[in-house]
């Protein structure tokens, strides 16, 4: 297995601009290989793949160098040492590769294993968090939460189904096994952006986990339905394939250029009943009192169950980010569902495997003034260690009529 100085450099130039620069790992990257298009689809492979390696591994290879890196040549070194613990035996002769000794890294590692925070690469406040939330879960969540994530996509039922997908996609030399009903488990990382049957808009990228929220909001076509924290639209998309494009779809973040690119996915999606709002004052949701027959709020959060996407999440992320974040999610929740009709249904979601965030939110809110006219029907939660996927929470609430 061979690699060049110039895909190292464009690792460690990404690496100084994620750690030194707050930029984000995954636009970081997109940026990084766009700079340069001559490169292949090997060698963009190579570098996304070792850049997400190293921002995962990040203090745990700060420690096996010695201290945390400064310059680009430390960075090398930090590159250096993900190499050889990752199937590269042998470095390449170069000056910032010198006195890097596989042996000698191993010996450290193996001491270094028995601390869980050093191991797993996590900051000591996150550790002490996992523990005091998910106890005995903690040590095979964030063990899971630091693998690779798998790549699933959502059948998009208003242009498609299973069958026309994973034949259209094999035709591309793409392979896919089913998961459950629209969910497709893509078995070799590829370009899947690339492909006619996601510019034709027959799919999503969405993980398995994420495609439950949707579902368990039991819309109808023909309902009036509120995405209220839409973002870029990965569950209204999902709604409206759900409502049969009948009935009424309004998507709201506090983010227009959100909901601008979602307007995007649903022309690609054939979407048609979709309307998109941003939530400039909070006129603009009491002028939707009682208006709905289901909401769904997709909340922000710490984004700890995804962290094997955005490994980055973990040097970003502070205890007073929860907190604030905690804040948020009670307040969404309370003023938020007063947006349903009596006799309708919202589902309280996270991407976050803290019960802080989710469980505890929603008994939370039961308990309040705002909760009193509420009732719990459904929750799951989602581990990646147990279930496979992304961890998550979803929880159906109904409105008493
Ligand atoms: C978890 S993300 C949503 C992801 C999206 N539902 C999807 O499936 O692609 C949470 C979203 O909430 C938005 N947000 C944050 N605070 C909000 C608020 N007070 N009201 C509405 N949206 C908010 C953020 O901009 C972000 O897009």
């Amino acid at each position: 297995m061979k690699f060049y100085a110039a895909q190292i450099d464009a690792i460690a130039e990404a690496l100084l601009n994620i750690f030194m620069n707050g930029a984000y790992a995954d636009r970081e990257i997109a940026r990084i290989l766009k700079a340069d298009k001559r490169r292949g689809s090997k060698d963009r492979a190579f570098i996304a793949e070792h850049t997400y390696g190293v921002v995962r591994y990040y203090r745990l290879y700060s420690h096996l160098a010695g201290d945390e890196p400064r310059s680009k040549e430390d960075w090398w070194r930090l590159i250096g040492i993900h190499l050889l613990l990752n199937g590269y035996d042998e470095l390449p002769p170069w000056r910032e590769f010198a006195g890097l000794d596989a042996a000698e890294i191993n010996a450290q590692l193996a001491t270094a294993r028995n601390n869980r925070a050093l191991r797993e690469s996590i900051p000591d406040w996150l550790d002490e968090v996992g523990e005091e939330q998910l106890g005995a879960d903690w040590t095979a969540t964030i063990g899971a939460l630091n693998e690779q994530a798998p790549v699933v996509l959502r059948v998009n039922r208003l242009k498609s189904d299973p069958a026309t997908v994973t034949t259209s996609l094999a035709a591309e030399g793409i392979v896919v096994e089913s998961i459950s009903g629209d969910a497709l488990l893509v078995t070799e990382r590829k370009n899947l952006f690339a492909t006619k049957a996601f510019k034709n808009g027959l799919f999503e990228v969405q993980d398995f986990s994420s495609q439950q929220a949707a579902p368990a909001l039991e819309v109808e076509p023909g309902h009036t339905v509120i995405d209220a924290c839409a973002g870029a639209g990965g569950k209204s998309l999902h709604l409206a394939a759900l409502m049969q494009n009948k009935g009424r779809l309004l998507s709201l973040d506090i983010h227009g250029w959100k909901l601008d690119e979602l307007k995007r996915r649903a022309r690609r999606n054939g979407v048609a009943n979709l309307e998109t709002r941003p939530i400039t004052s909070s006129k603009i949701i009491k002028r939707l009192t009682e208006k709905a027959d289901r909401v769904l709020l997709d909340v922000p959060c710490s984004g700890l169950g995804v962290l094997r996407r955005n490994p980055d999440a973990k040097w970003k992320l502070s205890p007073d980010v929860i907190d604030r974040v905690v804040a948020e999610q009670q307040q969404i929740l309370s003023g938020y569902g007063r947006m349903v009709k009596p006799g309708g249904k919202m589902v309280y979601a996270t991407c976050s495997i803290l019960p802080r965030e989710n469980e505890r939110q929603v008994e939370e809110f039961l308990a309040s003034e705002a909760g009193k006219d509420w009732t719990l029907e459904h929750r799951q939660s989602f581990l990646p260690q147990r279930d496979g996927y992304d961890g998550f929470f979803v929880s159906r609430l109904s409105k008493t009529s």
